[in-house]
């Protein structure tokens, strides 16, 4: 692999090089028209299809950036975060991270019968923090989730939003080397976005990488400072926020937002 660092004054936080990755799926192939009961039983239940969702994917990067990754549904995005978390395996290629990567979702730990208050201790426990780091972020989690009286009612009373953004200040509480966001902006309120994004820019201001999915391209916009653009599982652009969008609404047709301010961490 060509030294993509070269030049750059910045340190390789993720390493992505030729990556591959595959699914396979059983029974799903298409038949022609017309084709009768017994041939589409017969092709079900032996038929293997190969979905080839990530094709030779290669970047590098860099502590303190913040990465945006766009395309269309079903391009490849959420398949690649979760290569690089290490829940799906790469058919080919490697990945190289320095530190944590952690992929937003800490659904898998949560439990809808408990409250806001026990799912904050159990999620931050599932994410490795000590109890007493837990004590230490506590009342952060709960400042930046902002559902009030809600958290101490069971999460299954919450709307998709409030667990979103419980969700969100919990994994965000593990401060990870590289944190990965797949779309869990997206439910939001403009409060909570305006929050979200400072704290995505304070991960990035200590030297963290964020990787950020999203259909939304001014939450990229506003978020990131570089962009991915898959398509059909291979990377297509990879450049400058503004260039790559523009790039993207010139050649998808689709209009990008107007740039914004960018949220700022206060100076302590
Ligand atoms: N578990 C799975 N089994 C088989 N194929 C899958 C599976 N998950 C995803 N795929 C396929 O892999 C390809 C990439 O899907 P992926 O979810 O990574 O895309 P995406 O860019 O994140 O899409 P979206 O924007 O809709 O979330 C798609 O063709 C999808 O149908």
């Amino acid at each position: 692999m060509a030294d993509a660092t070269a030049g750059s004054p910045l340190r390789p936080s993720l390493i992505v090089d030729d990556v591959h990755v595959h699914y396979r799926t059983f029974g799903g192939r298409r038949l022609p028209d017309g084709a009768s009961w017994t041939s589409r039983l017969r092709r079900h239940v032996g038929a293997v299809d190969v979905v080839r969702a990530v094709q030779g994917v290669s970047f590098v990067a860099h502590h303190g950036e913040s990465i945006g990754l766009i395309g269309h549904n079903g391009s490849g995005k959420s398949t690649l975060l979760r290569a690089i978390a290490g829940a799906l395996p790469t058919a080919k290629g490697r990945i190289y991270a320095d530190g944590t990567a952690s992929l937003l979702g800490v659904n898998a730990a949560l439990m809808r019968d408990l409250s806001g208050e026990a799912n904050i201790v159990l999620g931050a426990l599932a994410l490795g923090l000590t109890p007493a780091q837990i004590r230490e972020r506590y009342d952060d989690i709960v400042d930046l989730a902002g559902i009030g009286d809600f958290l101490h009612l069971p999460m299954r009373a919450y709307s998709s939003g409030m667990g979103a953004r419980l969700r969100f200040a919990i994994s965000t509480a593990s401060r990870p080397d590289i944190l990965m966001i797949d779309e869990a902006l997206a439910t939001g309120d403009a409060e909570f976005k305006q929050r979200s994004g400072e704290r995505v820019a304070e991960i990035v201001e200590h030297a963290g990488t964020v990787l950020l999915v999203s259909h939304s391209m001014s939450t990229i916009r506003s978020m990131c400072d570089r962009v991915l653009w898959l398509d059909h599982g291979r990377l297509v652009a990879d450049g400058p926020t503004a260039e790559v969008l523009e790039e993207y609404a010139e050649r998808t047709g689709r209009p990008v937002a107007r740039p914004t301010p960018r949220p700022k961490t206060p100076v302590s």
